[in-house]
C-alpha cells in the first residue's frame, strides 16, 4: 500500500491517533513511505451507529422510524437515528429514502414531529452510519441540506487534529466549489508553518460535477468517490464520469484516486468476482494514479487478500499494456505557469518519449520539491521511475502518484556523485543491475542524461 486513509466518519480520535502512529512507526522500522490521508466526515446525512450492532436487516413492508431524537440505549426496535436536524422538516410524505445509494429503500408514510415513519419497499442490510438520500419525482432532494457547510465544525476539529499529527493529505468530502478548497489551503498554510499538507477534492456530488475543472485546479488531487456519487447520479453515468475525471486530472497534472466497491464482494469472500477484476482493470487501463479500498480493508474478512488482488491485477494489466505497446495518444496540454517550469515539463515529456523509444530499464529523477517527478509521472512512461527527494514529507506525498518509487536522499549539485550513490542504493536492493540502460533527470540542473549502470 502507498497511502492509509482514515475515514473520520468512523472511530474516535484515540483510534485514529493509534492508526497514524502505527503507520509512522512501520515507516521508520521498515523504511516505507506510506502516507496518511485524513478523509473528512462532511455534512452529508447519515444514520447513527445502530446502538453498537454491526448491521440490522430491514424486511419488505416493515415500518421503521427515522428520527433526529437521541435515544437511550438499547435503541427501540426498528428505529434509526438520523444526524441531520432538518431531516423531518425537509422530507415529505411520498418521498423515497435510499440507504447507501440503494442497499435498502423506504417510502415516507407519515411525519410525527421529529419522527419520520417509513415503509421498507426494498429490503436490505443497514450498516452503521450508512448514508441517506431522499428522492422526489425521480431526482435527489437537496433542500436546506444543500446549505450545510462542506466542512462542518466537527471537520474543522478533525483537521486541527490532522495538522497536529502531521498527516500528509486531507481529503474533503462532498466538495461543492473551488472556494472551499482554497479556504482550507490557506487555513493549513497559516496553521502549519512550513508544512505542506496536500488537499484532495472528493468528487461525489452533483455540485462538484458542475464545477469540476475549477475544483480540480484549486486542489492538489482528486478522488472519484463512487460510493456517494452513485447515490447522487444515475448509476449508469458513473463510468463515464470516472473516465472524465481521470483524464482531466492527468491533463491538469493532479493525482487521481478511483475509490469504492472495487472489490466489494471480498468483504465476505476470499476471491473477487470476475466483474470486480474487470472494474479494477478498467481503472488501471484509464491510468488512474491510485485505487482505494474502503470496507474491504476497514472491516472486511480478507483485508490483506483484497490488497494483494488489487496489486496483482494492476501489475498484470500494466504488463499486458506494455507488451502490446499500447501507448494511448493522449495529447497533453501544457500545465506550466513559468518559463522554468516549462523547461522541466519539456524535459519530462522528452524523457518519457525517449524511455519508451529506447526501451530503458528505469528513469531516475532528482527533485527537491517533487514537481519534476510529478511531471514525469504524468507522461506514464513504460518503466519504473525512481524519484529522489531531500524531504521525507515530499517522499510520502509522491507515493500517491502513478509509477513513482520515491526515496529520500540528501543529494548535492554534483550529478556524478548523486548517481553513483543511487546506483549502489538500488543495486543493493536488487532494483537495478550493472548494464541497465537508464535516463537521469534533475530539476536543479534541468538536465537529461542517458547512460548504462556501471
Ligand atoms: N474504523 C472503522 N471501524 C469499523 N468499521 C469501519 C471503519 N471504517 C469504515 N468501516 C465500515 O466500512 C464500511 C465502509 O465505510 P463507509 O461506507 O463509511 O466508507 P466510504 O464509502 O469509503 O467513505 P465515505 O464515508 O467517505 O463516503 C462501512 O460498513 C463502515 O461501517
Ligand atoms: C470514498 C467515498 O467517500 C465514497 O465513495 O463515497
Ligand atoms: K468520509
Ligand atoms: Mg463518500
Amino acid at each position: 500500500m502507498n497511502v492509509a486513509r482514515l475515514n473520520m466518519c468512523h472511530g474516535d480520535r484515540e483510534w485514529h491517533r493509534a492508526a497514524i502512529r502505527a503507520v509512522r512507526s512501520l515507516n521508520e522500522e521498515k523504511g516505507f513511505a506510506v502516507a496518511v490521508m485524513m478523509d473528512t466526515e462532511g455534512s452529508e446525512i447519515h444514520m447513527g451507529d445502530l446502538g453498537g450492532a454491526s448491521s440490522v436487516k430491514a424486511e419488505d413492508g416493515e415500518v421503521w422510524t427515522f428520527s433526529v431524537r437521541s435515544f437511550e440505549l438499547p435503541l427501540p426496535e426498528r428505529t434509526i437515528n438520523v444526524n441531520y436536524d432538518g431531516f423531518a422538516e425537509d422530507v415529505r410524505v411520498g418521498d423515497e429514502l435510499l440507504v447507501d445509494g440503494g442497499m435498502a429503500r423506504f417510502e415516507v408514510i407519515e411525519k410525527i414531529g421529529p419522527d419520520v415513519k417509513c415503509r421498507c419497499t426494498d429490503p436490505g442490510l443497514l450498516l452503521p452510519r450508512a448514508n441517506l438520500t431522499f428522492w422526489r419525482d425521480g431526482s435527489i432532494v437537496r433542500e436546506r441540506n444543500a446549505m450545510l457547510p462542506t466542512i462542518s465544525s466537527k471537520d474543522w476539529l478533525d483537521i486541527d487534529f490532522g495538522i497536529a499529527e502531521g498527516v500528509d493529505f486531507i481529503a474533503v468530502s462532498f466538495v461543492k466549489s473551488a472556494e472551499v478548497i482554497r479556504h482550507l489551503k490557506s487555513y493549513i498554510a497559516a496553521r502549519s508553518r512550513g508544512s505542506d499538507m496536500a488537499v484532495i477534492a472528493k468528487i461525489e456530488s452533483i455540485d462538484s460535477l458542475k464545477n469540476l475543472e475549477e475544483i480540480i485546479r484549486a486542489s492538489d488531487g482528486a478522488m472519484v468517490a463512487r460510493g456517494d456519487m452513485g447515490a447522487q447520479v444515475p448509476l449508469e453515468q458513473v463510468p463515464s464520469i470516472q473516465q472524465k475525471i481521470v483524464q482531466l486530472c492527468r491533463q491538469l497534472n493532479k493525482p487521481v484516486i478511483v475509490a469504492s466497491q472495487l472489490l466489494e464482494s471480498m468483504i465476505e469472500y476470499p476471491t473477487p468476482t470476475r466483474a470486480e477484476v474487470a472494474d479494477v482493470s478498467e481503472a488501471v487501463r484509464q491510468r488512474a494514479d491510485a485505487l482505494m479500498l474502503s470496507g474491504e480493508s476497514a472491516m472486511g474478512r480478507y483485508p490483506d487478500k483484497a490488497l494483494s488482488v488489487l496489486r496483482s491485477v494492476s501489475l498484470r494489466i500494466e504488463k499486458w499494456w506494455r507488451e502490446e505497446k499500447r501507448h494511448e495518444a493522449l495529447e497533453l496540454r501544457s500545465v506550466s505557469s513559468s518559463f522554468s517550469d516549462k523547461i522541466s515539463e519539456e524535459i519530462c515529456n522528452s524523457a518519457a518519449k525517449m524511455a519508451n523509444g529506447l526501451g530503458v530499464d528505469a528513469v531516475f529523477v532528482f527533485t527537491k520539491t517533487g514537481h519534476m517527478a510529478s511531471l514525469l509521472s504524468r507522461c506514464r512512461p513504460d518503466c519504473p521511475v525512481f524519484a529522489f527527494t531531500t524531504s521525507t514529507s515530499v517522499r510520502r506525498r509522491l507515493n500517491l502518484q502513478w509509477g513513482l518509487i520515491p526515496f529520500r536522499l540528501a543529494f548535492s549539485d554534483d550529478m556524478e556523485s548523486n548517481l553513483n550513490r543511487t546506483f549502489s542504493l538500488l543495486k543493493a536492493r536488487g532494483m537495478i543491475q550493472s548494464g541497465d540502460l537508464v535516463i537521469a533527470l534533475s530539476d536543479m540542473l534541468q538536465s537529461i542524461q542517458v547512460m548504462n549502470v556501471p
